[in-house]
């Protein structure tokens, strides 16, 4: 069976448009315009922005809203495969977007060919710069997780490309800068879809001080903040990625092509962007009928989303890890483990948010729906990558509020930290770190390598002097760098965390 290549879209298209003309039948399948301009640089060729970003500029490409294309590159070395892939295809995918939309079942197949450029920076420097330089160039997106944004000195040696996104944000831009000599209508517009709290501020700060390691003129960083543009938004909607093996080829043999790089996504979106709506005139995806929301106050979505979506999924995930459980549906529909996400996130997590606990408790039945959703497949062990630093931004914050009234963990958080602890007693195997599930069989831990070695040597030192398992959550909850602060302080967590381990050691399992 053949890949996914272009004469697929214009069947497609045709089919679409009705039209065996192959301009009208690559408009109706929004496909990208050989002559229309590179309007667009993405730094980030993972499943969300595919199943995101990319997918509303194919939506307001078809209402001929959108012009130009998006160029992509991957944001480190080892993301290349992926950009091979696209070009493999003649830079095609194809997103299913399937679950229930508004109670109705959908599925939805699109062939989203909105990628002009797809292409390795680190082997082709100079054409990343030159895009940087282009005229054309407006908009800058990225996705490149919560770690991508970090600052990170690095030495700037010229024709050489730039190892973290900021820094080599900070030379492009530099380069746009000279280009145009600094002329105030060049400047680009930044959407960070990062899930990191006010991520375009985030963004711009790690890109002045790279310009300031490199001393780069200070007429150019007054540039960069007077002429350029960093939003803060935040981005929501489940994008699992590649489906199960099975129903991939169930729907190759039905296409008649395959795809390596075929995404699934739910039919919710929600994109709200701090700026005013007249930004639309340049990102017209609110034009486009899309839920994408221009707003002064972006906390409440930002607080609503992490701390009940992220902050339940963040909380399901050990425990149904060392639960032997595999999806978050499957999770919410098991009696108990179901029952103590929505007590928790009810009970407990809801009266931490200074919002009308009416909406918020209408978020998160809208949420347990979409957890539900039949056709998406989100697995806990994708969920469990970096859960440390998940964790601390996404329940520490409802646990804390507890904790500065003097008051103690309510039971569900206070489980939740317990399975945390428990899924993170692992052990160095070879090249990971590993732990043991509740029934004995045993699963790799994904996170940041100082915080792995930090647990493995607490639980290592735990063991080994037979201290109380009181105790030991004490010496885990201690770890500053880990939760940066010392939550063995706050009142009887410690024993609490040891007590919920003692429930399990009997088998009771919430
Ligand atoms: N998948 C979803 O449902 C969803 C929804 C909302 C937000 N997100 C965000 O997306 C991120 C995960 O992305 P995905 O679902 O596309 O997964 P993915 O694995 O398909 O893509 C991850 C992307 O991040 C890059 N990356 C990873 N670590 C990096 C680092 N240290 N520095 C620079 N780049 C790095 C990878 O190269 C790749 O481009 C999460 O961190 C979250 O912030 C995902
Ligand atoms: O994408 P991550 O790995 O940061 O977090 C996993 C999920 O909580 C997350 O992807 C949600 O599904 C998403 O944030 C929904 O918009």
């Amino acid at each position: 069976m053949n890949k996914l290549n272009r004469q697929q879209l214009q069947a497609a298209g045709a089919a679409l448009g009705q039209s065996p003309d192959k301009h009208a039948a690559n408009a109706a399948a929004g496909a990208y315009p050989n002559d229309a301009p590179v309007t667009v640089l993405q730094i980030g060729e993972g499943n969300f922005l595919r199943g995101f970003f990319d997918w509303m500029v194919q939506e307001s490409r078809k209402q001929g809203l959108f012009r130009g294309g998006v160029a992509v590159t991957q944001p480190r070395p080892s993301g290349k495969p992926k950009i091979d892939a696209l070009n493999g295809q003649d830079r095609l995918y194809t997103l299913v977007i399937r679950g229930l939309d508004n109670g109705e079942p959908v599925e939805r197949r699109e062939l989203i060919s909105v990628f002009a450029e797809a292409f390795d920076p680190y082997e082709d420097w100079q054409r990343l710069v030159r895009l940087a330089e282009s005229p054309e160039l407006r908009i800058v997106v990225s996705n490149t997780t919560e770690a991508g944004i970090a600052y990170r000195p690095e030495a700037l040696t010229e024709g050489e490309p730039i190892v973290s996104y900021p820094g080599k944000i900070a030379y492009l831009l530099y380069r746009r800068y000279l280009a145009f000599g600094g002329a105030a209508d060049r400047g680009l517009l930044f959407l960070p879809c990062e899930l990191l709290d006010r991520n375009g501020d985030a963004l711009k700060e790690a890109v002045l001080k790279y310009a300031a390691d490199w001393g780069l003129p200070e007429a150019f960083r007054e540039w960069v903040t007077t002429a350029n543009r960093f939003l803060n938004s935040l981005v929501d909607r489940i994008v699992a990625g590649y489906p199960d093996q099975e129903q991939a080829e169930a729907w190759f043999a039905e296409w008649g092509y395959r795809d390596d790089l075929l995404c699934v996504a739910e039919p919710y979106h929600l994109w709200a962007i701090e700026g005013e709506p007249e930004l639309d005139e340049l990102l017209p995806f609110a034009s486009a009928g899309l839920n994408v929301v221009w707003t002064d106050t972006l906390e409440p979505y930002r607080k609503r989303k992490v701390r009940i979506l992220n902050g339940a999924h963040t909380l399901m995930t050990p425990l149904g890890i060392l639960c032997g459980v595999e999806y978050v549906r499957e999770l919410m529909e098991d009696e108990t483990l179901g029952a103590f996400v929505r007590r928790t996130v009810g009970e407990e997590i809801i009266p931490t948010l200074p919002y009308p606990q009416d909406e918020m408790a209408a978020y998160a039945n809208e949420v347990f729906d979409r957890y539900l959703n039949p056709f998406v497949r989100h697995r806990l062990s994708d969920i469990a990558m970096n859960s440390v630093s998940k964790f601390k931004v996404r329940l520490l914050p409802s646990l804390e509020h507890y904790a500065l009234k003097g008051e103690r963990a309510p039971d569900g958080l206070a489980r939740g930290l317990a399975a945390l602890l428990r899924y993170y007693r692992v052990r160095q195997e070879e090249n990971e770190y590993r732990g043991t599930a509740f029934d004995g069989r045993s699963y790799a831990v994904r996170d940041d390598a100082e915080a792995l070695a930090t647990l493995a040597a607490a639980w290592d030192e735990a063991g080994r002097t037979r201290e109380t398992p009181e105790e030991t959550a004490g010496r885990l909850l201690a770890c500053e760098t880990l939760w940066g602060k010392d939550l063995s302080q706050w009142p009887g967590l410690a024993a609490q965390v040891a007590q919920v381990w003692a429930e399990w050691t009997k088998g009771e399992r919430t």
